[in-house]
């Protein structure tokens, strides 16, 4: 099998050859401007807290959590914005992503292990749809693709790492890349892939975050103190092109903006989903190179990493706490079960 070109590679060569979406050089210099005092107090160890919902232990239990939450983390966006699914738990309510989270942990304080792999594995359908019942009239999105994802996903935890993700984790001998390969090689729910110009590319967004998402919860120390974690691009999901577009560093053709502010859909794979799936991550490797030219001229040091990991934590942040800001500024909608 074609190996596909990996994610930094092929954003550069969606960039290149990419239609109706531009990487514009003044906005990305006025995002990293804007970005340089917050990047400067930026360490990894300060995520998960940022998060209630976020485990908070650093431990086999927390890995798991991240494990099953990135096996499903993908494709909560709602046909209507006012009619969503929505999760009440601790006396809030969830929506998204956070719904995602919300759930598992219902269902942990329920007693229900849903991040054991030994339960997932065989979990039925009726079981998933409580679990992860929405308490609004809209469902979560794609629940059935939701159900035989954890069915797939726990019988191979089970058959080839002991049940448990710290196992795939210490596999990787601290090597992000290679935790991302082995994650991709053994779930295929993970195969983010798509064809480009004839060309097999590789996005591997939820494979990435899972990454990313093991390096925070183990706060870059012990078993996640990866060396090469700057060799991690963004998660392209469909929130990080919506804030780069706000902030005028990614352009579209004004047909594909008409089109998205039609509500149109665009499938997974279709020239202009993988173009700004590819220009969103390269967009951002220019805004961390831009970001590190500025610290180097300014001569003040960062506290922690200037990486496009903790850039896609902050710019994903910044578009849940400005949703009312960037009302108007569309994300693209795709169904499917990579983002
Ligand atoms: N690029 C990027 N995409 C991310 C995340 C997260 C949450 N992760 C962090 C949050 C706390 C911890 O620090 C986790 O690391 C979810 N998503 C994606 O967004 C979409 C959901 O959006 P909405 O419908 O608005 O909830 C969906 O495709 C989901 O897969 C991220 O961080 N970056």
């Amino acid at each position: 099998m074609e190996f596909p070109l990996p994610p930094r590679e092929a954003a550069s060569f969606v960039t290149e050859n990419s239609r109706d979406v531009y990487v514009d050089p003044e906005g990305v210099r006025r995002m990293a401007e804007l970005l340089l005092p917050a990047a400067a107090a930026w360490r990894v160890e300060q995520w998960k807290s940022l998060h209630e919902l976020n485990p908070r232990g650093a431990d086999e239990a927390a890995l798991n959590w991240v494990f099953v939450v990135d096996t499903l983390n993908f494709s909560f966006w709602a046909e209507q914005e006012e009619h969503r699914c929505e999760v009440h738990y601790g006396g809030r309510a969830y929506t998204g992503y956070w719904a995602l989270c919300a759930a598992v942990n219902r269902a942990l304080d329920q007693g229900i292990p849903i991040t054991s792999a030994s339960y997932y594995a065989t979990v039925t359908l009726d079981q998933v749809q409580n679990i992860f019942r929405s308490d609004t009239a809209t469902p979560m999105p794609l629940i059935e693709e939701r159900h035989w994802i954890l069915n797939e996903t726990g019988k191979i935890l089970l058959d080839k790492f002991g049940g448990s993700f710290l196992n795939c984790v210490k596999k990787c001998e601290k090597s992000a890349l290679k935790l991302m390969y082995l994650v991709v090689e053994n779930f295929p729910s993970y195969r983010d892939v798509a064809v480009f110009k004839g060309k097999l590319i590789a996005f591997y967004k939820r494979a990435q975050i899972l990454v990313a998402d093991t390096w925070s919860v183990l706060e870059g120390k012990g078993d996640g103190c990866f060396w090469d974690i700057s060799s991690i691009t963004i998660f392209a999901d469909y929130r990080l092109p919506q804030v780069l577009l706000y902030f005028g560093a990614l352009k579209y053709s004004k047909e594909l903006l008409k089109k998205l502010l039609r509500g149109e859909m665009l499938l997974n794979g279709d020239r202009q989903e993988v173009e700004i799936r590819g220009c969103s991550i390269w967009c951002v490797e220019m805004i961390r190179d831009c970001l590190l030219e500025l610290f180097e001229k300014s001569g003040e040091k960062p506290q922690g990493e200037i990486n496009s990991v903790l850039l896609d934590f902050h710019l994903w942040d910044y578009a849940r706490n400005h949703r009312n800001d960037m009302r108007g500024i569309p994300f693209h909608r795709t169904r499917c079960i990579y983002y």
